[in-house]
């Protein structure tokens, strides 16, 4: 299998450009980060390109304090789509695959549809710089209040939206806590699926800890034809280098 690291949660002592020095050196083939937005986008590409490591993806901005997305806020469209652009701006300079559009905490039939209006208009301007649209499901313990929190939800809203470029971000940590049956579903959605996340279950730690095997897991996506990087998205329970014993026994 092929890993990148989230730097989102890994490294998270470094600099952004630091942190890509250190995940090359550990042996991750890509990396991915959540809100890159604080680091002038040159010194991230120059990282990348002094390592060979691809970006594969990057967040939406979160919004104010205490909030977790746009998208999904009634009333918020402005701001949203002003995220939106943010990113894309930011991924297309780094060359960058994907760009998750974080929905935010809100619930209801607005919401459902400013959602999918944020979406519609993501989709379309992300098009032309060939660029994927992800949204990802997270698990109700974790970001209670979150507007998108299981697969059934986001393909319905995939549909909904009707673009060629939006997918599924399967993170295995939040579909397991809502959902369960996590071979099954990655079977049924892999059409649908832009990329795939892991960490260990319920703690978010190490991925050879906790109630998920993994290996059986990586051995089902690789029997699903799936060869891209899968993300390392957990919360060390020590320094990051101190935490990736994992790494051997599942590649
Ligand atoms: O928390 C997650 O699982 C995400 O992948 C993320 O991007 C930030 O919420
Ligand atoms: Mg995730």
């Amino acid at each position: 299998m092929k890993f990148s690291a989230n730097l989102g949660f890994l490294w998270t002592e470094h600099s952004l450009p630091d942190a890509i020095r250190a995940a090359k050196a550990a042996g991750f083939d890509a990396v991915e980060c959540h809100w890159p937005y604080a680091v002038p986008v040159g010194e991230v590409a120059a990282a990348l390109e002094e390592t060979g490591l691809k970006m594969l993806g990057l967040n939406t901005r979160q919004g104010n304090p205490g909030e977790n997305g746009l998208s999904a806020l009634p009333g918020r469209s402005k701001d949203a789509r002003a995220a939106v652009d943010e990113a894309l701006a930011y991924a297309a300079a780094l060359n960058t695959p994907n760009v998750h559009v974080m929905a935010g905490f809100a619930e209801g039939p607005d919401a459902h549809a400013a959602f999918v209006d944020t979406l519609k208009y993501a989709s379309a301007k992300a098009a032309p710089l060939g660029i994927t649209i992800l949204i990802e499901p997270l698990n109700s313990y974790a970001a209670p209040g979150y507007f998108l929190t299981t697969t059934d939800q986001a393909v319905a809203i995939m549909d909904e939206v009707g673009a060629d470029n939006i997918r599924l971000m399967f993170d295995c940590y939040h579909v397991q806590l809502m959902e369960g049956d996590i071979c099954n579903r990655l079977t049924k959605l892999m059409p649908k699926i832009g990329h795939v996340q892991f960490a260990g279950v319920p703690s978010r730690g190490e991925p050879d800890q906790g109630e998920l095997n993994y290996s059986f897991i990586f051995d089902h996506l690789k029997s699903l034809s799936y060869a891209q990087p899968l993300g390392a998205e957990y919360k060390p329970s020590g320094p990051t280098d101190a935490s990736l014993d994992w790494m051997a026994s599942l590649r």
